[in-house]
């Protein structure tokens, strides 16, 4: 069974928009690789505030726009008032390209070796992506889900823009009671899709927290002792148109008083593969009418495309993108 493991993959996309993977070499959250990069995190995170904030992440300029380093909890939330995100993270590059296009940011009250698993688990994580995509892609041309261009770019990601987040979320009641405003609602992470080809996600042992949307309501992905969870995201929904989707999930407290921590790694198309304006319309299309709680808004892949008219690189959507989510000062146009 072994070789159809490409079929499965995308039979279970079309039908899921998720699946657990095992036999990745990677170990599990108590041996190997992904269980030393869970305790690199824990000491990290245990740092304190004012060696973190060393290596606090800064706004992405149009120069690094993939921004890399530390953010502390509630960094991320938005709309505070609203939402408050109990959960700490930090932002690192996964694979030389991404290295070099920018630099990691660790703190420097740790020795780098006991460090280097979350420099080694994201550039394993990477290569799994590639294989995975590059499967998907050619069992999806196969059957006529891509057209060969867009198998190719697919297939051919990974070349820089991917990114590798750890997080750590904590116990909402005793950790953001305090700090949060008095109006918002605590939670891990929002409701949201993911924008690029396929996101894997490594789990710590406990009792999960990721929630997928599906048949109009939320379920618990169980956390299953050495299976990484794997994800669609919005550009396989793209140009896929549908077939594969990318699932609406958020993270949310399992229980009261343990935290969580996740290992995430984001794969995605080739920066110069390109948005098409009438794909992209149709993406809206399917994006605004597809089931999802009440009132729910959120932020996805084509948005901010509504007047595109002529062809656009992922790359430089994701770029315009991420200045607008996480800028501070003034937005700079790209
Ligand atoms: O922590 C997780 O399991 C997933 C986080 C997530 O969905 C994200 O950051 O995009
Ligand atoms: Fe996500």
């Amino acid at each position: 069974e072994k070789s159809n493991w490409k079929e499965r993959a995308v039979e279970v996309l079309q039908t899921n928009a998720s699946f657990l993977l095992v036999n990745h070499g990677l170990g599990n959250s108590s041996s190997g690789l992904w269980s030393k990069a869970l305790s690199a995190s824990r000491q990290l995170f245990a740092l304190p505030e004012e060696s973190k904030a060393e290596v606090a992440a800064g706004p992405p300029t149009a120069d690094a726009p993939v921004v890399r380093g530390y953010f502390g909890v509630g960094a991320e939330s938005g709309t505070r008032a609203s939402r408050f995100e109990c959960k700490e993270g930090i932002s690192l590059a996964a694979g030389e390209r991404s290295v070099r296009l920018a630099p990691n940011r660790l703190p420097k009250d740790l020795p780098p070796e006991q460090l280097s698993p979350l420099e080694t688990m994201p550039a394993q994580l990477r290569l799994l992506a590639l294989r995975l995509a590059d499967g998907i892609a050619d069992v999806a041309q196969q059957r006529k889900i891509l057209i060969p261009e867009d198998a190719a770019f697919l297939a051919g990601g990974g070349d820089g823009l991917e990114a590798f987040r750890v997080f750590h979320y904590l116990p909402t009641a005793d950790r953001c009671a305090g700090r949060a405003p008095s109006t918002a609602e605590l939670l891990w992470s929002s409701d949201h899709t993911d924008w690029g080809s396929l996101t894997i996600i490594a789990q710590d042992s406990s009792d999960g927290g990721i929630e997928i949307f599906q048949d109009g309501e939320y379920h618990r992905v169980r956390s299953q002792e050495g299976a990484l969870i794997v994800n669609g995201g919005d550009y396989l929904e793209l140009v896929s148109h549908g077939v594969l989707p990318s699932p609406l999930h958020r993270v949310r407290e399992s229980t009261p008083t343990s935290g969580r921590s996740s290992l995430v790694y984001f794969h995605y198309p080739v920066g110069s593969s390109p948005l098409r304006p009438s794909d992209v319309k149709k993406a809206q299309e399917r994006r605004s009418v597809a089931p999802k709680p009440k009132g729910l808004v959120f932020n996805t892949l084509t948005d901010g495309l509504e007047t595109l008219d002529e062809v656009i690189t992922y790359k430089k959507h994701l770029q315009r993108k991420w200045m607008g989510v996480r800028a501070t000062g003034p937005k700079t146009e790209l």
